[in-house]
């Protein structure tokens, strides 16, 4: 018997680890949920709700399919290995299959288990599938892995130009292999996890499914994606695809992404409309991000990328933070990101820019703080891509942004959002403030009963500090 284990890629469509198992033998799966952990490494709960109905999902399809599904809890990831040998046992597995995760804890969790079921003859057999590339294959000349997101995509779309990687075909279902109630495929609820339950209309905004993702998919191809390059930066129109979600528990594969994206020009690589190189761009910037954790595995370690700005004196300012954290801050824009993500579980990649700067160098709040904040919060959040945008905001990353360039927010509020939409809709006490006002209301507005709390901090003052002191801890 292959059993595959499913961790972030509940879907059997294009997905590596069930295709090649299934060319072995009959097939069962396992799915083991695991709380503590998932609380140590601060998953929002909306992420573990949207997971757990996905799960209702994968277990119907599989059951399609014939493939049996196994569900266990156990506390923490170092009981996985113990669970997963008696389960080899008691089904008589040949192999575990499984795609490759490349976080630091992922890929100790996966050696240990790899070591426990050697013992007993069953082997390990792990998959490329959440990336596009096999990792620790995109490198210079020098043969090191890239620092800089020009020259590694770069070398990714030459690579691409020779062959773009393909979905797997469909799978067929297979024989009977044994009845479901030799097993346990219960899903435990959010509260029996010891989670807090989600609103019904707060699940109703990211519905479950591969159809669902692939629909999704297909609408923003045939909708969105030319006019993106021109749309991708405004918050207050639905401009991007908000596919991310369906990509970080792998409803959704990046190869489907890439298949519709190419399909999108009748196959050819060379992308003649920016909209369509823009959207590469971004697929691209996951991959680096992806690349760049299973490289220098320090990041996944509350680390800073670039090292010397460990010297950084950050400022312990709890009431700062919370302003911050609850969209309190005075800052409109700021403080619309935070509530769009407080009220979604979702916030657009231009704000989360400016939401981690203003933190990071406005505030001068350690970024790491900001990055576990977004975590506990996002539906689509994901270690690689979370810390990966933080550390760019923060001007500790690699490829990050320069120290010295602190986006204003109130410059990017009358760019980005000019009529002021989008802070209207997440900050309804200045709805009657006019495109004008609404970006600082406070420098038009003196003698009024605004509901809205003043500016937190001086803008240019804290700007200055804070060049100020990247300056000094860059130095040391
Ligand atoms: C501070 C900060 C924190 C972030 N945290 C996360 C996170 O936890 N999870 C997450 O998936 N993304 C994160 N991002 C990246 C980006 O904001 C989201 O991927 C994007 O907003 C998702 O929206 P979309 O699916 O409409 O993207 P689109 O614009 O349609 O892009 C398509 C896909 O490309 C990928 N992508 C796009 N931009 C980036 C980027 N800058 N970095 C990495 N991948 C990207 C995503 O998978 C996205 O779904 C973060 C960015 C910043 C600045």
């Amino acid at each position: 018997m292959q059993l595959v284990w499913f961790r972030n890629d509940l879907r059997i469509q294009d997905h590596s680890a069930l295709y090649f198992a299934q060319q072995n033998g009959p097939c069962m799966a396992v799915v083991i949920l695991s709380p503590d952990q998932w609380k140590l490494h601060q998953d929002a709960t909306i992420k573990i709700d949207f997971y757990l109905r996905q799960l209702a999902e994968l277990k119907k399809s599989l059951c399609g399919l014939n493939i049996p599904l196994h569900i266990q809890t156990v506390p923490l990831w170092q009981d996985i290995p113990a669970a997963l040998k008696q389960l080899c046992q008691r089904f008589q597995i040949k192999t575990i299959h499984c795609n490759i995760e490349n976080g630091w804890n992922e890929k100790q969790r996966d050696l240990s288990v790899a070591t426990q079921v050697s013992k007993m003859d069953c082997q390990f057999e792990q998959y490329t599938d959440r990336t596009i590339f096999p990792l620790h294959t995109i490198r210079n000349k020098s043969n090191q892995p890239y620092q800089v997101f020009s020259a590694f995509k770069k070398n990714c779309i030459e690579q691409l130009n020779i062959c773009v990687p393909q979905a797997l075909p469909a799978i067929e279902a297979q024989q009977m292999v044994f009845n479901n109630e030799k097993i346990d495929n219960l899903i435990p609820s959010l509260q029996q996890l010891g989670f807090e339950a989600i609103p019904a209309e707060k699940q109703q905004l990211w519905p479950v499914g591969e159809q669902v993702a692939l629909d999704h998919l297909m609408h923003f191809i045939d909708s969105n994606l030319v006019q993106y390059d021109q749309t991708r930066d405004f918050p207050a129109i639905e401009g991007t695809s908000q596919l991310s979600v369906y990509l970080n528990i792998g409803i959704l594969s990046i190869r489907q992404c890439l298949e519709a994206l190419f399909n999108a020009q009748q196959g050819h690589f060379y992308i003649e409309n920016s909209g369509q190189q823009f959207w590469l761009n971004e697929l691209l910037w996951r991959e680096f991000y992806q690349h760049v954790m299973a490289d220098f595995s320090h990041v996944s370690k509350h680390l800073p990328f670039k090292r010397n700005t460990e010297n950084i004196s950050w400022l312990q300012d709890d009431e700062a933070l919370n302003a911050w954290k609850y969209g309190q801050t005075g800052i409109p824009i700021v403080d619309a990101g935070m509530r769009q993500m407080l009220a979604t579980g979702w916030m657009h990649n231009r704000v989360r820019m400016i939401c981690a700067m203003f933190l990071a160098k406005n505030l001068l709040i350690d970024w790491r703080k900001g990055e576990a904040w977004f975590m506990q919060q996002l539906v689509d959040g994901d270690f690689a891509a979370n810390n990966g945008g933080w550390q760019w905001s923060a001007s500790t990353g690699t490829d990050s942004v320069p120290y010295f360039r602190v986006f204003n927010p109130t410059s990017q509020s009358q760019k980005f959002d000019a009529q002021g939409d989008y802070i209207r809709r997440w900050v309804p006490e200045l709805a009657s403030c006019d495109a004008k006002q609404i970006h600082e209301p406070y420098a038009y507005i003196t003698d009024s009963n605004l509901d809205y709390p003043l500016p937190i901090i001086d803008l240019k003052m804290s700007r200055q500090r804070a060049i100020a002191t990247f300056k000094m801890g860059n130095a040391k």
